[in-house]
Formats: C-alpha cells, structure tokens, sequence
C-alpha cells in the first residue's frame, strides 16, 4: 500500500530504468494554474477533522509539542525519541515568509484531541543551476494509536494542495527510511562530550581494553576555544555572515538561497534552540561561522537519564582557521553548554573533520528527497549543503 501511494506522486520511482536518453532533469509534473488546484481539503476518515495550528498561540503551540514528544521519530532501538522544545519549534515553523495555512493539525471530532501534524515553510533551494520556491516539508507526524490507518498519504496530499495553492509546485524532505527515490543517503555521526552518560544509556559502550576515567580522558576538551577572537553572532554581523554563507554554499549541488532576514532568523543566537559563533575579520567582515542547533531527545525508558541533551551542526565556514580547528571549538563551546554528545551529518565538509575529531558514525541514515524534480544522479552527502531542522 506505502508503494502505490509513492506510485501516484511525482517523484522519480525505484523503477525508473537507467533509461537512455536520460529523462530531462527538472520539474516532473508539466506546469499547473493555481485556479486548477483542487478546492476541498481531502477526506479523512469520519472521526477526524482538520485544523490549522496557530504556532503563535501559547496553548496550540503546546498541543504541536505534546503529540511530537510523545509520537514523533525515535532511533531504531527505541532508545531515544525527538524532543523538539516549543521555542524550537516555533522558531522552525516561523521561518520568514511561512503561513499557518501550511502548519496542518488532525484532531479528533469529539475529544478534539491533537493526532496528527505536518509542516512546511517556504524556502528557495537551488538544485544544480536552478533556484527553486520549494517547500521545506518537516514534522510528519501520526498519534501513536492511529498507526496504519493510512493517515500520513491523506496528510502528504493535503500539505500538497495548500502548497499548490500557493504557487508552489517543489518540496523538499528528509527521512531515516527509504522512499522513491534518495536523493542523496548521509550518515549521522556522534561526538560524545559526555561519555559516561552515553555509556550509562546505553549508546556507547565501554571499550574492553578502556575504564571509564580513560574513556572521560579520551573525550576531555579544553576549557576555552581554540581560536582568538571567536564570540557569539550578533545582529550587526549579519550582512557579513550572510555574504559569508552565500559564497561558502555555492559550491554544494542542492543548498538554500538565503537572504539576510532569513540568515537574522535562522543563525542568530536563541536560548536553547540555536547558537552562533563569528570570527571577525577587517573592516566588519566575517571571516568564519560555527553554528549548532539544540534538539534534545527523550530517552525511553531509562530509570536514571530521562534527556540526552544533543546539539546538531548546523552552517559552518573557516576561512581563516582550519575547519578542524573551527570545530572543536564548537566542541568546545557546546561542551560548555552542557551538551552531552554533538552530532553532525557527513554533508557539506564534515568528512575533513569527523573522525579526526572523534566522531563516532551512527547507525542511522538520513535521506534527502525531492518532490516533482527530478535528478538524474544521485548526490553524494558532500554535494549536500542543506541542513534540515
Ligand atoms: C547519541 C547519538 O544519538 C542521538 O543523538 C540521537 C538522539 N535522538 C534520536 C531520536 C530519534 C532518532 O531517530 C532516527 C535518532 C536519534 C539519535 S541518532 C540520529 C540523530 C542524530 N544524530
């Protein structure tokens, strides 16, 4: 059933010989009017209504997060499940530009209980030489108890629709399973910054030939950052930062066209949801960036941890000290902040660093999807600029 409902979209199919000629690289649907979308919201089943979240209001912004810390992905153990914080989802879905009409909530008819969420925010991604108005779909999530009720395609045609009616015609997505077709498939990769809890969850394992002081040993990170003159972003820096970022992500195949209110959104410094580190370099230029992002998880079912404080990599740029050097300051820095391990996809140029640094490589995938573009090859995670949140 998954199958046939993939088998109806335009996204490039599993079965798509390695035809020659190749199909044209592109849109995959011809080009629609937005007075031809459909005008009714799809049907769910007779017990379901849907609803549109206002991110703004305190009590719905609880009910998004309530149904994601309780419903949302976890790792393949089930040892951890995505705990998302309500200023990070808020800061997500408010990205400049977005709608509530694309922030779509399922309730229940009677109890009108939250059950299902999907998001989008709009972005411009250039893909290769195109520059693309996409949507930035994110957040799918179905109520535990309502599995296998084939909500999620109902939610992926609806989210479609709107985005449509919007003049929208591209999505980009991510997922840890394996969908027609990857665009490109990158690796999670874990530094610990706190070993002994990763151990006492679980995650990590003690070595045979390591005690547990050797293993804190082998983990310890200097007290301060490395390179001079490193502080957190502020306001006045971002025209630098923007230009910093514009020339660093031209060289990837897919990432974000960012302007200056999008980079003042997503990079500037907020308490526990997103933290920025400038070098300065002459007359009011920024010579590097180090940027991560705070996305703890719950940890199921352990009597003494019940939060993994994780940070993600987010935008980085060295161009006056080594990336390697750039990075184990923001080690350092999230260290600090108390983070218990940092984590980083195998995108843009962290390969040059991971291993050197202590990154261990996850057992998880994420991949990148594409909704009617097609690409003839797929990318390798270097090529990959984008983060998603
Ligand atoms: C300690 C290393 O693992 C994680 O940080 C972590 C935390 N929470 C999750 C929740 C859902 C989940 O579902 C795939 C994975 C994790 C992971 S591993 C992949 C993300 C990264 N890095």
């Amino acid at each position: 059933a998954a199958h046939a409902f993939w088998e109806t979209q335009p996204v490039t199919q599993f079965s798509a010989e390695r035809s020659a000629p190749e199909l044209p690289e592109g849109a995959i649907q011809p080009p629609q009017k937005v007075e031809d979308v459909r005008q009714e919201p799809y049907k769910l089943p007779s017990a379901y209504e849907w609803c549109t979240c206002d991110v703004n209001d305190a009590q719905e912004i609880v009910e998004v997060y309530t149904l994601l810390t309780n419903n949302y992905v976890e790792d393949d153990d089930n040892m951890f499940r995505f705990d998302y914080s309500k200023e990070f989802l808020r800061w997500a879905l408010k990205l400049p530009g977005y709608t509530s009409q694309w922030h779509i909530g399922v309730r229940a008819k009677t109890s009108k209980k939250l059950v299902a969420f999907i998001s989008g925010v709009p972005a411009r991604i250039r893909v290769q030489s195109a520059v693309v108005r996409m949507a930035e779909i994110n957040f799918l999530c179905v109520h535990k108890k309502l599995r296998s009720k084939r909500l999620a395609p109902v939610l992926i045609r609806e989210i479609t629709r709107r985005v449509h009616l919007r003049d929208t015609w591209q999505a980009v997505y991510t997922a840890g399973v394996v969908l027609p077709k990857p665009l490109a498939t990158c690796r999670y990769w874990h530094r610990s910054l706190n070993p002994k809890k990763l151990i006492d969850v679980g995650f990590s394992r003690l070595a045979r030939n390591m005690t547990m002081a050797r293993t804190i040993k082998l983990y310890k990170l200097p007290e301060q950052p490395l390179s001079p003159g490193i502080r957190p972003m502020h306001p006045a820096d971002v025209p630098a930062v923007t230009a910093l970022v514009t020339t660093y992500l031209q060289q990837f195949a897919i990432a974000p066209v960012l302007s200056e209110e999008e980079i003042a959104h997503l990079l500037l410094p907020a308490a526990g949801v997103v933290s920025s580190y400038v070098i300065g370099g002459e007359g009011g230029r920024v010579s590097d960036l180090c940027s991560f992002y705070t996305l703890p998880s719950s940890i199921i079912g352990n009597p003494e941890h019940s939060t993994l404080k994780a940070a993600y990599s987010f935008y980085n740029v060295a161009t006056s000290v080594p990336l390697e050097q750039l990075m184990t300051d923001a080690l350092i820095l999230a260290k600090q902040d108390d983070f218990d391990v940092f984590n980083a996809l195998d995108i843009q140029h962290n390969e040059a660093f991971l291993k050197d640094l202590k990154f261990g490589p996850g057992d998880g995938f994420l991949h990148y999807y594409l909704y009617n573009w097609r690409l003839n090859k797929e990318l390798q995670p270097r090529q990959v600029g984008l983060v998603m949140l």
